[in-house]
């Protein structure tokens, strides 16, 4: 008992010193490590995180968003409203921020368009999940509600199909299927554009198999308007040909896609000379080797060199001697649309080609379009795997947002490829999946009664973000819409321009007025967006580890810009 009463009576300094700190989570993290606790405060801090960047996005939605002009880290200005592009300008930090904008960018890359819609859904969700908390909903009931009815919108989708495309040869049917992916950020060019993609796309379908987007070149070419835009079968590059050889027929091409020169060691190399011989001696060697990496080319059969790099000075003088077009690309896309039109191999170091490896075309020439330098390969067969979309554009920004809405159309034309449905645009497909839902809501009889009601709320902000970027006045505009919706007109959607003072002037038939969304990207949009708000509604805490890698910041050293032989 004594001994007892020694250890209990040692003073609280003295036992602290031999026994370790309980574990708490702090210290198993390394240092530097962020962590936010309390599910409260991460679910907040993440939806309020969400709604900002989807804050910043929503005005840009719809055919009358407005742009935002980004400027990147190396300076390049971008004036846009696809969110994708605004999304891939902006550096995030935030983890809740990223993961929603991991969604929309994975909507983007597989679609080109609904990346708006993915980011405005999951905003509203978890702007509606932030409610229901509040008012004392258990999180695991509102994410099972949201589920439930994300599943639901998404059997009812294909009732609403209101169009299929007949056949994507068709190039009218086509051009009317993209118009709305192709012209919502390019007003005044939709038809135009939508047009030019359908038609360049119907060139180089394959007969069998899927569509291909490597099998469209597009060429940048500044001067002139959008509509000067054409299209031209084979490959066209902005590039020009190195040497004197300007044009040659049937040709035979070999592509390289390494810089076409002799091989240099990766060390420093210096040539010791003793005599006034071993100078004269170096210089032929170097010249007969090149000399015969030439001519060894034009010996396998190629009339043309593309390479995918520097072309050395010695090897253009041999090629333009032997009559061999030299050309230098510096895109890897590039060159491999180039194989992919001309059926040649891309080589990966600079020997001689097989005749299996050479690409064939009827001719190559150099030209010009609106004093852009340019080298058409122009294909041997009526029918080229590859086409080139001439893009003309008055200014750079001009040239940027019709190239983004051409390859949002491409996407969308791959898309409607594989599952040619379309549904009703200008937020009908979203009122009528909002109303349904919305009848759903209280035939269930527990708490998931109430997510599912917010979930057709948050369906209706997307219409209501198009009414209000169009300046329309929201709440008659979104009534209106209601009530069409109420008598059963479920292809009723916003009109957003042209409307008349007068009653129902908000409202029109979406699908005679050409407004027509691809069945595939509202599907995955609502698929996305549900995801997206499920999972950040299920995160309780947050780990952020401190940044690694990268050069020490200069700053935390007080002799940063003494040199280390001075400090010594
Ligand atoms: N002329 C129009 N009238 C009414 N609604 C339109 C018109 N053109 C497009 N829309 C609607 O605008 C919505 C698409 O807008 P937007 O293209 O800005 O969004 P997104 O495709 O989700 O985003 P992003 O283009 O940035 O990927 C669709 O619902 C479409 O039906």
């Amino acid at each position: 008992m004594g001994y007892m009463k020694g250890v209990w009576s040692a003073s609280p300094g003295v036992m602290a010193a031999h026994v370790p700190l309980p574990p708490g989570l702090p210290q198993l993290l390394k240092e530097g490590t962020k962590h936010f606790p309390s599910q409260a405060d991460s679910l907040v801090s993440n939806i309020a995180a969400c709604k900002a960047l989807v804050q910043c996005l929503a005005s840009s939605y719809g055919p009358l968003g407005r742009s935002k002009l980004v400027i990147d880290h190396l300076g390049k200005t971008v004036c846009t409203a696809r969110a994708g592009t605004v999304l891939g300008a902006l550096v995030l930090e935030n983890p809740a921020a990223c993961l929603l904008a991991a969604a929309c960018r994975a909507q983007e890359e597989e679609l080109g368009d609904g990346t708006g819609a993915v980011a405005l859904l999951a905003g509203a969700l978890l702007a509606r999940g932030e409610t229901l908390l509040r008012a004392g909903v258990p999180v695991a009931a509102i994410r099972a509600g949201y589920e439930r009815a994300g599943k639901e919108a998404l059997r009812l989708l294909p009732s609403l199909v209101c169009h299929a495309l007949p056949d994507p040869r068709d190039v009218p049917a086509v051009a009317r299927a993209l118009r709305v992916a192709v012209g919502t950020h390019a007003m005044g060019y939709q038809d135009f554009l939508a047009t030019l993609v359908a038609q360049c796309c119907a060139s180089v379908l394959p007969a069998a198999g899927t569509f291909d987007l490597n099998a469209v070149s597009i060429c940048k070419v500044l001067g002139g308007g959008v509509g000067d835009s054409h299209v031209v079968p084979g490959v066209v590059l902005a590039a020009e040909a190195e040497g004197r050889v300007q044009r040659v027929e049937g040709a035979r091409v070999a592509v390289y896609g390494c810089p076409f020169g002799l091989a240099t060691p990766a060390a420093t190399n210096t040539a010791l000379f003793q005599a006034a011989g071993d100078l004269q001696a170096y210089g032929p060697g170097e010249e007969a080797l090149a000399e015969g990496r030439v001519r060894a080319v034009a010996s396998a059969g190629a009339q043309v060199v593309v390479a995918g790099g520097h072309v050395d000075a010695l090897l253009l003088h041999f090629a333009d001697h032997m009559g061999i077009m030299v050309v230098t690309l510096g895109s890897r896309q590039a060159l491999r649309q180039l194989c992919r039109a001309l059926g040649a191999q891309l080589l990966g170091t600079p020997r001689p080609p097989l005749p299996a490896e050479l690409g064939h075309c009827r001719s190559i020439t150099v030209g010009e379009i609106g004093g852009t330098n340019t080298v058409a390969f122009h294909p041997s067969t009526a029918t080229s795997p590859v086409a080139t979309i001439i893009l003309r554009g008055a200014t750079k920004e001009a040239l940027a947002a019709a190239e983004e809405a051409v390859r949002d159309g491409l996407r969308v034309f791959r898309a409607l490829t594989e599952d040619p449905r379309l549904v009703p645009g200008a937020g009908a497909t979203e009122m009528v999946l909002a109303m349904q839902l919305a009848a759903l809501a209280p035939r269930d009889p527990g708490l998931e009664q109430f997510s599912l009601a917010a979930f057709a709320e948050a369906l209706k902000v997307l219409p209501a973000t198009l009414a209000e970027n169009a300046g329309l006045p929201v709440a008659t505009a979104m009534s209106q819409l209601e009530t069409w919706h109420g008598q059963g007109v479920a292809r009723a959607g916003l009109r957003l321009e042209g409307g008349d003072e007068g009653e129902e002037a908000w409202v029109q038939d979406a699908t005679q007025a050409g407004v027509l969304d691809a069945y595939v990207v509202k599907h995955r949009a609502l698929e996305l967006g549900t995801q997206v708000a499920v999972t950040l509604l299920g995160v309780d805490e947050i780990f952020m580890a401190k940044k690694s890698g990268g050069p020490r910041v200069l700053g935390d050293n007080p002799n940063w810009d003494v040199e280390p032989d001075a400090l010594e």
